[in-house]
């Protein structure tokens, strides 16, 4: 066990509790396979106490005012910057991404708080003129949904749930939060910062267990009237049909298969270069482990060995190795069945005939590491380009026409984050115009923002969070209408 890493508790009903119905699981680092911690697991019967809490919790926090709701965040904002080390450093240990994305991943969470907390205060309603006479006023507001039940995976323990944390509180909601299993203390100490800043004791429960009970146990609980998932399309579906079946409000942040276009016109000499260095730094940030990591490289016929090659170096320099190494460039996948996962994807691709430019194979030390791995000319039947792989595997395929680009780009039923590059401005509007996703970035890979929604089309999502939008999502249009009495 590591002295820098917690002693995990659940949160319910404002107690913290090191011990639980459910049983326990050991919390793993993925890049030695050392045990971090024991983590407790809630049964039902603290579920049940969780479900019941959290709609006190609701009818205490929707009636503190707005703004005062504004202060509170913005203090939960506050501590998690000035504890941003110390959370890192569990983040780091127990996702294995470099200590330097950890530390960028707390910060942003802050901002992403700050920015829904301001958006609180913004829930403007209206009025609307009666058309007819004996009528006061007609309000349409906008009011807090309720509790709700939210769902974060492993990849980004603290932006996900800071994502959903803040825009729910900032709305005036309660959160039954579960966290993802593999990475409880971070998301433990993000939890602790929104408590100790002043959110009342019974508005956030913490939970981990198993899956699949938790969530069909929450979400049939007459208290829970929102569910908010963040996961892959498989358990997005199965979530929302559960949702549906008792027609409670749903937000789906799903699965990726991000295609990148480079156009003609940067795709050799100095053009090329700067796709690759961006291209290469966005396809093994936390191991690829990205939501809207860019997957699909889609390039000119003429330049795809080149471009193929070059990438396939690039790949190979990579540092990999303990994300708690200053030198690290690329840290373990998160667990192990990470791992059987990406060697799935690998032994497809090579048996359909995918061309293997670099990579492939688990790295033969302890801990969860796989090589950078590059395809070319991968059929469209292949698994790598049906599925998400989520780890560190890039596919380049040619392209005749910019059309057929964009018509290979889409033919995915995921449309979450897409990319392209190009210097010319009408290009880079017909791209942007032709590109179906929910989000598309020219030139660039930053399209996650705390001011711009995030949320994708097609099967990758429902809803936004982050930007204007987030906090909507956690509400629901409420029309008081007055009339004279007599
Ligand atoms: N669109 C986004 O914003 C976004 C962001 C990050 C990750 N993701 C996606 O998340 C996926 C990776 O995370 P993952 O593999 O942990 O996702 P996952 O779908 O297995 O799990 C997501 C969360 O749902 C919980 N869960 C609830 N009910 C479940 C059930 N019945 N079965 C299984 N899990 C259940 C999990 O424990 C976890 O907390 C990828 O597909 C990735 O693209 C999407
Ligand atoms: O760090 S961010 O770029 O804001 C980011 C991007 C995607 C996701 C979801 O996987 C989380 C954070």
């Amino acid at each position: 066990m590591s002295s820098s890493y917690p002693h995990l508790s659940l949160h319910v009903a404002g107690q913290w509790l090191s011990a639980a119905s459910g049983g326990e699981r050991p919390v793993i680092n993925p890049a030695d396979e050392s045990v971090l911690a024991t983590l407790p697991l809630a049964g039902p019967a603290e579920l049940a106490v969780a479900a019941e809490s959290a709609q006190r919790g609701f009818e205490q926090w929707r009636r503190v005012r707005p703004h005062d709701r504004y202060v509170i965040l913005r203090r939960a904002a506050e501590l998690l910057r000035e504890r941003a080390g110390e959370i890192a450093t569990v983040l780091t240990l127990e996702q294995g991404k470099p200590l330097a994305e950890a530390k960028r991943e707390v910060t942003l969470s802050a901002d992403i708080i700050d920015f829904q907390a301001e958006e609180g205060k913004r829930l403007y309603g209206r009025t609307v003129a009666p058309r007819v006479d004996g009528i006061l006023s007609h309000t349409v507001q906008r009011v807090p949904v309720g509790p709700v039940a939210a769902f974060t995976p492993w990849n980004f323990p603290v932006n996900l749930p800071s994502r959903k944390l803040g825009s729910a509180l900032a709305a005036g909601c309660s959160v039954v939060l579960k966290p993802a299993e593999e990475t409880p203390g971070s998301a433990m100490l993000l939890v602790r910062c929104f408590l100790d800043a002043g959110v009342p004791a019974e508005a956030i429960q913490l939970v981990w267990g198993d899956p699949a009970q938790v969530s069909s146990f929450l979400i049939e609980r007459p208290e829970i009237a929102k569910v908010s998932v963040t996961g892959s399309v498989a358990v997005g579906k199965l979530l929302g049909e559960q949702a549906a079946r008792h027609v409670k409000r749903f937000t789906g942040e799903l699965g990726g298969h991000a295609p990148v276009i480079v156009a003609e016109d940067m795709a050799d000499g100095a053009g090329m270069g700067f796709v690759l260095k961006q291209s290469v730094t966005a396809k093994y940030r936390n191991a690829g482990q990205v939501c809207a990591s860019p997957i699909r490289f889609y390039v000119p016929r003429a330049q795809l060995a080149t471009f193929g090659e070059r990438f396939a170096a690039a790949s190979q320099k990579l540092q990999l190795g303990s994300g708690l190494d200053a030198a690290t460039q690329m840290g373990p996948l998160a667990h192990a069945r990470r791992i059987e996962d990406m060697e799935r994807f690998v032994d497809d691709a090579v048996g359909q005939g995918a061309r293997l430019l670099t990579g492939g194979h688990r790295v033969a030390r302890p801990g969860f590491f796989f090589e950078p791995t590059v395809f070319a000319e991968a059929p469209l039947s292949s698994r790598v380009m049906q599925q998400e792989p989520f780890g560190p595997i890039a596919v380049i395929q040619p392209y005749d026409t910019l059309d057929g680009a964009i018509e290979q780009a889409n033919a995915l039923p995921y449309a979450l984050g897409a990319y392209a590059f190009t210097r010319d401005l009408h290009t880079a509007h017909r791209l942007g115009e032709g590109i179906e996703a929910g989000m598309v970035g020219i030139n660039h890979f930053g399209v996650s923002q705390p001011e711009l929604p995030f949320g994708g089309h097609k099967e990758s999502g429902l809803g936004q969070e982050q930007g204007a939008e987030g906090i909507t999502h956690y509400t629901e249009v409420k029309t008081v209408t007055i009339g004279t009495p007599f």
